[in-house]
């Protein structure tokens, strides 16, 4: 009999994913999800910009509980940001794709070698 695989501490951003893209699909009642799903980029942005101003301002706090609270405000963010994924039909595990793409290259490097018309520039 096969023993099942040892558990990565990101299988739960894996397992939140699944739920999302159902939840995108089927919209269920009583889902905040749902809720988030139906107001699409501008109510799910709306939510990001005030999590992140929230995970910002939880960053320099001190202590556990600081800390802890940081986490939280984290945990917000990026079920957000996830929520806005399963809006557009991506998977985390494009990001991540996209992630492993860059491995290895500095942002500055990337920045330098962008071609000269590129507006993104910040
Ligand atoms: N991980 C989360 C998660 N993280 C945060 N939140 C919710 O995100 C909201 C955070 O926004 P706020 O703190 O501003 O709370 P609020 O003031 O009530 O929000 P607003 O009414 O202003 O939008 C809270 O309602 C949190 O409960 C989440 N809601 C759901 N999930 C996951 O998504 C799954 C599906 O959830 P439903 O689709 O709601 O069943 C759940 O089983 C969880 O695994």
């Amino acid at each position: 009999m096969s023993s099942p695989p040892n558990p990565h501490p990101l299988d739960p951003l894996v397992r939140l994913m699944e739920t999302l893209a159902e939840r995108s699909q089927t919209r269920p009642a009583g889902s905040y999800t749902t809720k988030l799903l139906d107001g699409g980029p501008a109510k799910i942005g709306g939510k990001i910009r005030e999590e992140a101003d929230e995970m910002i301002e939880a960053a320099d706090e001190a202590g556990d509980e600081g800390r802890a609270h940081f986490v939280y405000e984290a945990g917000d963010l990026i079920y957000h940001a996830m929520v806005l994924m399963a809006w557009r039909g991506v998977d985390v595990g494009e990001v991540a794709a996209e992630l492993a793409r860059r491995e290895g290259t500095s942002g500055l490097v990337e920045k330098a070698n962008r071609p000269a018309n590129n507006h993104e520039t910040t």
